[in-house]
């Protein structure tokens, strides 16, 4: 049994993440510290996270923790996680998916299908705002950034008619209430990673390697491994307007992707594959066939 130090952001989402990797860990005997820390993605909540260097933002300080040798892990949003991790850093375990799928939030709107024409509609994800347009051509896309509490209460505040977050993080942090609608997968595409969790560490840990096998979850990462392939093939930033989202059918791995050109409204390129996957070179080489064809139809 050993201790551990787990690096965190200090979100009420990315607490509850940390914690809850905390207890399965101390469950099986370890002891384990919580070591808290603000990301300049958390201080940069003026401008949109494409235009100031990506999501990457948010996971740099906690590398340093580690490569500091302060903390011996770092727990994520691996929506959140750079496809491309700094020499020397790896993913050491993938978690069982929480809901993958996007979630309608308003308190006026049962459904996006109810929002009258030319509604207020918050998001600052380039995937969300090009697949909502898909869906809704006439509805006003406007920023919304902060974490969860704080999109929230600007939704509360009477600036948007509804606003699009992720299901995964209302449900950790017992907000599942605020759903008004999930949107099936085949009309708003998930982003690559989305609703699971990573795990990062620096160098050949084996004794953080040994902790974290129990938890880590194979047919999961072999889906975000896939849908994060399809992401680095294309270019690597989580700020594209680009969706991935696979899951498993039997031995097959259903993989869907799409891209939309935010400067060119009405043109969204969707691609979708099922082939068998057996390890994570196959679910790579899936995703950059996917990449491969998205950029055959005219993506990015
Ligand atoms: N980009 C922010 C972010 N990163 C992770 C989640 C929560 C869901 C998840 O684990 O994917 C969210 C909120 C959101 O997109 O609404």
């Amino acid at each position: 049994m050993s201790q551990f130090t787990i690096a965190t952001r200090e979100s009420r989402l990315a607490l509850w993440q940390a914690e809850h990797v905390k207890a399965l860990l101390e469950q099986r005997g370890h002891r384990v510290a919580l070591l808290g820390m603000t990301t300049q993605g958390d201080q940069i909540l003026d401008r949109s996270l494409s235009k100031v260097g990506g999501k990457g933002l948010f996971v740099k300080e906690l590398e340093v923790a580690l490569e500091e040798g302060r903390a011996d892990l770092a727990v994520h949003s691996l929506k959140d996680v750079p496809m491309e991790l700094p020499e020397g850093f790896h993913l050491a375990c993938v978690m069982e998916r929480e809901d993958p799928r996007d979630a309608f939030v308003s308190n006026r709107y049962e459904n996006l299908a109810a929002l009258p024409q030319g509604a207020v509609v918050g998001t600052s994800s380039l995937r969300r705002l090009v697949l909502l347009r898909a869906l809704r051509p006439d509805l006003r896309i406007e920023p919304l950034r902060g974490n969860l509490d704080t999109r929230l209460r600007k939704l509360d505040d009477g600036q948007y008619d509804g606003i699009v977050l992720a299901s995964a993080g209302l449900k950790r942090l017992g907000l599942a209430s605020r759903i008004r609608q999930v949107f099936e997968p085949a009309e708003m595409l998930p982003a690559a990673g989305q609703g699971a969790l990573g795990i990062e560490v620096r160098g050949a840990r084996a004794d953080v390697a040994a902790a974290l096998a129990p938890l880590s979850h194979q047919s999961t990462w072999l889906c975000v491994a896939a849908e994060r392939a399809v992401s680095r093939a294309m270019g690597g930033s989580c700020s594209m307007p680009l969706a991935a989202h696979a899951h498993f059918d039997g031995e097959y791995l259903q993989l869907s992707a799409a891209w939309g050109d935010p400067e060119r409204p009405g043109t969204l390129v969707r691609v979708r594959s099922a082939e068998v996957v057996a390890d994570l070179a196959e679910a790579n080489a899936v995703g950059e066939h996917v990449a491969a064809r998205l950029r055959a139809g005219g993506a990015g």
